[in-house]
């Protein structure tokens, strides 16, 4: 029978699947990249990697995934960060694709290098495979312009300085869950926060994604992992005017030393803050709550209004603690969380005038469908 294999390189992990049709016959993740990380294969014990680069990640998950293929591989599909402005859909990965899809790694570098080599190997490791990559980007492709400018001169625009929006494979999966078993609130406005390493914020109303918190790069919006999120233009300029700061500096600075870690100076890892007793990451907490209710208040006022909240991302599924503290700030648009439900994980998690839902996300099963419907041309 033949499979299908995922393979979806985020900033700090590097997640996997292995499909038979329908049927997910094997998964897992190295995570914590770039720091101590570790193989995950679903249903084994953690395997410790050591301190792994993302191609020493794709090495253990090739191991890894060898014996499960009993069977030739028909496609390998790809989470490939930035599609650029007029990809909407997923694609096969031709030679001319993937010199175009490289051409725009400066404007995602913790990413689309990343993703680029996953392709590279799989067209090494898997030949007669066909290669099928799903964009981040795509599901914003409808912004309206709003939503997709800056207030600089027009010509910038015209040349791509645009709101691309990403995360846009999450924001598929959980529209298609409302979809199937929430279709009166997937119809109305709904907030969807993505909270993982990297994290955004994304308003949809009727399943149509309206806004996003992250523009023109993976950096804009929320406090991350590693990344600044939102930060006034001055300070780049000043960075680079009084400071001396080269343009790889400053990209190393926004990119890999802020947010979380840049905040702390203890660790990008959510789990490893709210588990310290240093004040440091009790601040780093502070900063990401005040900005996550921030933002879902402004994500309201572009759809006028909330039916639904969703949290999704390693953050999203799992941390109750961020959850509770960023309802906490929003009493005023009269959500309230359910404490017991909130702690147990529940799907539902609270209510008031909209519903609040946690749900855990699947970029790995739309990289699939987009892979299985390349292959049987529907
Ligand atoms: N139980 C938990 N409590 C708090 N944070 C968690 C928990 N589990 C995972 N996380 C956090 O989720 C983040 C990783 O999210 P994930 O979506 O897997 O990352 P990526 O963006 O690389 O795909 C990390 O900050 C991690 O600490
Ligand atoms: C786009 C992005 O930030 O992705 P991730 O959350 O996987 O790092
Ligand atoms: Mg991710």
């Amino acid at each position: 029978m033949s499979r299908i294999l995922t393979l979806n390189a985020g900033s700090s992990s590097l997640k996997f699947s292995v499909w038979a049709q329908d049927s997910r016959v094997q998964a897992g993740q190295v995570e914590r990249i770039g720091g101590d990380a570790r193989l995950l294969l679903d249903g084994s014990a953690p395997v410790a990697l050591g301190p792994a680069d993302h191609r020493a990640a794709l090495t253990a998950v090739l191991a890894a995934i060898g014996p499960g293929v009993d069977g030739p591989l028909a496609g390998v599909g790809h989470r490939i960060v930035h599609g650029g402005p007029d990809r909407a859909r997923p694609e096969v990965l031709t030679p001319e694709a993937i010199a175009d899809l490289a051409a725009l790694a400066p404007f995602a570098p913790l990413h689309q290098p990343h993703n680029l080599a996953c392709v590279a190997a799989a067209r090494t490791v898997f030949p007669d495979a066909l290669q099928v990559g799903a964009f981040d980007t795509a599901f914003h492709r409808g912004h309206p312009w709003v939503n997709d400018t800056f207030a600089l001169p027009r010509r910038f625009y015209e040349e791509g300085v645009r709101r691309y929006g990403f995360h846009g494979l999450s924001y598929d999966y959980i529209t298609g869950v409302l979809a199937r078993s929430e279709p009166d609130l997937a119809a109305g406005r709904v907030v969807i926060c993505h909270l993982g390493n990297g994290a955004s914020i994304c308003a949809l109303r009727d399943g149509q994604s309206i806004g996003s918190t992250m523009g023109f790069s993976a950096l804009d919006g929320l406090p991350m992992g590693t990344r600044c999120g939102q930060v006034d233009p001055g300070v780049l300029l000043f960075l680079m005017d009084q400071k001396g700061m080269t343009a790889e500096e400053i990209t190393a600075l926004l990119y890999r030393e802020s947010g979380l870690k840049g905040l702390s100076g203890i660790s990008s890892d959510m789990r490893t803050l709210e588990a310290s007793n240093d004040p440091r990451a009790a601040e780093a907490i502070d900063y990401y709550v005040f900005r996550l209710a921030r933002e879902i208040g402004a994500m309201a006022a572009v759809l006028g209004g909330l039916d639904g909240l969703v949290f999704t991302g390693g953050i999203g599924e799992n941390s109750a603690l961020i959850r509770a503290r960023a309802l906490e700030r929003l009493g005023f648009l009269g959500l309230t969380l359910d404490p017991a439900a909130n702690a147990a994980n529940a799907q539902e998690i609270g209510a008031g005038p909209a519903r609040i839902l946690r749900i855990e996300t699947d970029e790995e099963a739309v990289i699939a469908r987009a892979t299985r419907t390349a292959l049987t041309g529907a």
